[in-house]
């Protein structure tokens, strides 16, 4: 399911005229004719290089929001538009209930994405090392733990590079070195001009320092810029005999320096 689901994704939206903003407008969804509606007249814009938690209470809309901007739902009102080339979706719970082992799984998604097969591999192996999936290169998926499933499901969303990130409860489901992990390939993403929509429950914006917020309740969306005044500590280590220059090269660019330690275990 989420191997079509995302070839889906990938078809609808190829050839998308790229780095445009992601356009919300009066986006309808209910499930089924006469039940109620989960989003109503929802309006909103995902800019290149925005960061947006999407916060609510459980069942309140989070993942359908984030379905409807994944391209997996289509509104029952509404459009989405302007998706960018490449969505990288990594859904709530990674359907493991699928046939192949975790590398045989993972070159199929990202021939799906368009990579040839030495792309691919080497894609598969920097994903695989990077998120501590080398002991379960040859595992069934079936057989894998809820935890190490979700972090293939991680892997395959970001095969190919993506333009559009979309994270849904990444801090439940993963193990807590992998959680660690998120912000940073969130900011890599984004370094590259790409967009990050992550949902949380649990109140976990603090590790996404200046993240947008958008609320779901009631079926509306309320949206928040992020604290301009907010500000963020970078740990940065450099080289010994640079340390000077590069104290003064980040005070030049106006950043705040903080304290200077000796890496520890280096
Ligand atoms: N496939 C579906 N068919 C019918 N109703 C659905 C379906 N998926 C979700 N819903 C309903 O839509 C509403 C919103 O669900 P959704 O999963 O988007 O909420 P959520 O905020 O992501 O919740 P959670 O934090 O528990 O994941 C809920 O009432 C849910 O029961």
């Amino acid at each position: 399911m989420l191997a079509e689901a995302v070839g889906n994704a990938c078809t609808a939206s190829r050839n998308r005229w790229h780095n445009r903003p992601v356009h919300l407008d009066d986006v309808w969804l209910r499930y089924h004719r006469g039940t109620p509606w989960v989003l109503q007249a929802v309006n909103a814009r995902v800019e290149p290089g925005d960061i947006v938690v999407v916060l609510g209470r459980n069942g309140a809309g989070k993942s359908t929001l984030l379905q409807l901007i994944a391209g997996v739902l289509r509104p029952t009102r509404g459009r989405v538009s302007d998706r960018p080339a490449v969505v990288g979706w990594v859904p709530e719970r990674f359907p493991a209930d699928q046939a192949g082992t975790v590398t045989g799984y993972l070159r199929a998604m990202a021939a799906v994405r368009g990579l040839r097969p030495a792309a691919a591999a080497r894609a598969v192996d920097a994903w695989v090392q990077r998120l501590g999936l080398d002991a379960f290169r040859d595992v069934k998926l079936p057989e894998l733990s809820k935890g190490t499933a979700q972090k293939v499901g991680l892997a395959q969303a970001l095969l190919a590079p993506p333009d559009l990130l979309i994270l849904d409860e990444p801090w439940e489901g993963l193990d807590a070195a992998t959680r660690d992990l998120v912000p940073g390939i969130v900011l890599e993403v984004v370094a590259r001009g790409g967009s990050v929509l992550v949902s949380d429950h649990r109140g976990e914006t603090v590790r996404l320092p200046g993240a947008a917020t958008w609320t779901v309740a009631d079926g509306t969306l309320t949206t928040a810029a992020p604290d301009s005044g907010q500000r963020c500590v970078v740990e940065v280590a450099v080289e010994a005999a640079d340390l000077a220059g590069a104290v003064a090269r980040l005070r030049e660019q106006g950043h705040h320096v903080l304290r200077v330690r000796e890496e520890v275990g280096s």
